[in-house]
Formats: C-alpha cells, sequence, structure tokens
C-alpha cells in the first residue's frame, strides 16, 4: 500500500539549479534515430564475427563519424523536461545511463504513471549481459535504482538515493520484456522510503528497498 504521509510537492524546475533544460519534444527525430542506431551498434559489435578487413573499416568509419558528432557539446547536467501521459512534469538527466533519451547505453526505460507508483517495461540485450543470457546484477540494481528514485522524484520531490538494497529472487533474462516498478511507501522530512521490483513473465526476478533523500530546494 502506499501511504503519503505529505502533500505530493509540485516538481522543483531545474533551472533554479542553474541546469539547462531541453523539452523531449525539441529533441529531433535524427538524434533519437542515431541514438537508437548506436545502441543496436554497441550489441552488434560486442558479439560480431565479421572478418578483419570489415572491422578495420568498420573502425574508421565510427572513428571519422566520433570526430564529426563531437561538436557543441551538452553541458553536463543538461535536463530534460518530459509530460507523463497523466499530465505530470518529470525531469531527468539527458544522458542518464537508464532512463536518457540521448544515452545510446540506456536500455532504455522510460517509466509511466500507474495506480500506486510508476511502471516501466523494458527488454535487454547482451549490452547488459552478465551471467550468461542473464542480466548483470549491478544493472538490475541500476532499474530499480532509476524506478524508485524517479517514483520518489514525481511522487514527492528530487533526490539521491542514500541506501539501495536489492534481493535477487530469480535470475533475470535478456531478450525477455521486463516489467519494473517502483513507489513511495512513506515519507519522513527529507527522508522518502521507497520499494520496487521487475517481473519477467509475471514473476519477480529481483526487488529492492531504498532510502532517498530529497534535495533541498534553494530559496
Ligand atoms: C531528477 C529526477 C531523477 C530521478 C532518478 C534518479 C535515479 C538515480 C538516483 C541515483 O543514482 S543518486 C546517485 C547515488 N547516490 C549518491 O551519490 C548519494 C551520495 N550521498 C549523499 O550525497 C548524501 O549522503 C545524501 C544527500 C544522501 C544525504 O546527505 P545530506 O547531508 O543531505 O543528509 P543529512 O546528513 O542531513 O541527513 C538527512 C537525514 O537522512 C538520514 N540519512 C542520510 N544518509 C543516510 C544513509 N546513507 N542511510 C540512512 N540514513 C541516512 C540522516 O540520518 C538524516 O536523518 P534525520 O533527519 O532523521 O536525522
Amino acid at each position: 500500500m502506499t501511504v503519503h504521509t505529505q502533500p505530493v510537492a509540485e516538481a522543483p524546475d531545474p533551472r533554479s539549479f542553474g541546469l539547462p533544460v531541453v523539452e523531449d519534444g525539441s529533441i529531433p527525430a535524427e538524434l533519437r534515430s542515431l541514438v537508437s542506431r548506436v545502441h543496436d551498434l554497441i550489441d552488434v559489435v560486442a558479439n560480431t564475427g565479421a572478418d578483419r578487413e570489415t572491422l578495420a573499416e568498420a573502425a574508421a568509419v565510427v572513428e571519422d563519424l566520433t570526430g564529426r558528432l563531437d561538436v557543441d557539446r551538452r553541458q553536463i547536467g543538461t535536463m530534460v523536461e518530459r509530460t507523463m501521459s497523466d499530465g505530470t512534469t518529470e525531469y531527468g538527466t539527458i544522458t542518464n545511463i537508464v532512463s536518457g533519451d540521448t544515452s545510446p547505453v540506456a536500455p532504455p526505460l522510460f517509466l509511466e504513471r500507474v495506480p500506486g507508483g510508476l511502471r516501466g517495461e523494458v527488454t535487454l540485450n547482451t549490452i547488459y549481459q552478465g551471467p550468461p543470457g542473464l542480466a548483470h546484477g549491478g544493472w538490475v540494481a541500476a532499474l530499480l535504482d532509476q524506478a524508485v528514485g524517479s517514483a520518489s522524484a514525481v511522487e514527492t520531490s528530487p533526490g539521491l538515493t542514500a541506501k539501495l538494497e536489492v534481493n535477487y529472487r530469480r535470475p533475470t533474462p535478456l531478450f525477455t520484456p521486463l516489467e519494473v516498478i517502483g513507489r513511495v511507501d512513506r515519507t519522513e522530512g527529507r527522508k522518502v522510503f521507497v520499494s520496487g521490483e521487475i517481473r519477467a513473465h509475471g514473476e519477480v526476478t529481483a526487488e529492492a528497498t531504498a532510502l532517498m533523500i530529497r534535495v533541498q530546494i534553494p530559496e
């Protein structure tokens, strides 16, 4: 059961922390397409059996592209503003490794508000492999950290993870749709007690409890 001991706060605007903010709708479709293609490229490169000539050619092409794209870099800490399907405004770092719009490494996990918390679906490829065919435990923790952190940010106000405990119940498989859930259980001043879980085929593979400490909003 979700218990709110404090009223839900209006999300603070990251601009008040001096951070640049980009609206998600203003991210060019071409950049989203590039991010998605590089995501697939990472998985392919990690598994390729191409011949040496093809590998050398690909390395040169990628080196050239890296040089062409390394212009006008975003400021570290750039945030993206998105509106969830229920109208809630959410902020996250644009390169967040779990859910960042412009991170080719992100699975990506996009969370939506559901009764009792946040929910998202994600399918992991070999980028996230730990044991054979299974998700790396650190990535399982990262998904859960994101889900409970976002739940805390949306249901109360943004904070940092002070403590995260993960219980790995079953192996979390690759190439399988995963349901990721985060919720706020209770708040005590700046302390937000949260929990979440990951399910594959409806069965819990990992669950977490965490303590988030809400950041102080500048006057
Ligand atoms: C924008 C939306 C983004 C949402 C998604 C984000 C998901 C990803 C989240 C992360 O990955 S965050 C990155 C990983 N976490 C960190 O790097 C945090 C590192 N730690 C810190 O910066 C500080 O320790 C922390 C901000 C968590 C707390 O420092 P403070 O100086 O603000 O807290 P303070 O010492 O005043 O303590 C406040 C209360 O919290 C309690 N507390 C603090 N740290 C604790 C801890 N580790 N364990 C238990 N209790 C703790 C502390 O006892 C106290 O309780 P009381 O009010 O009852 O006295």
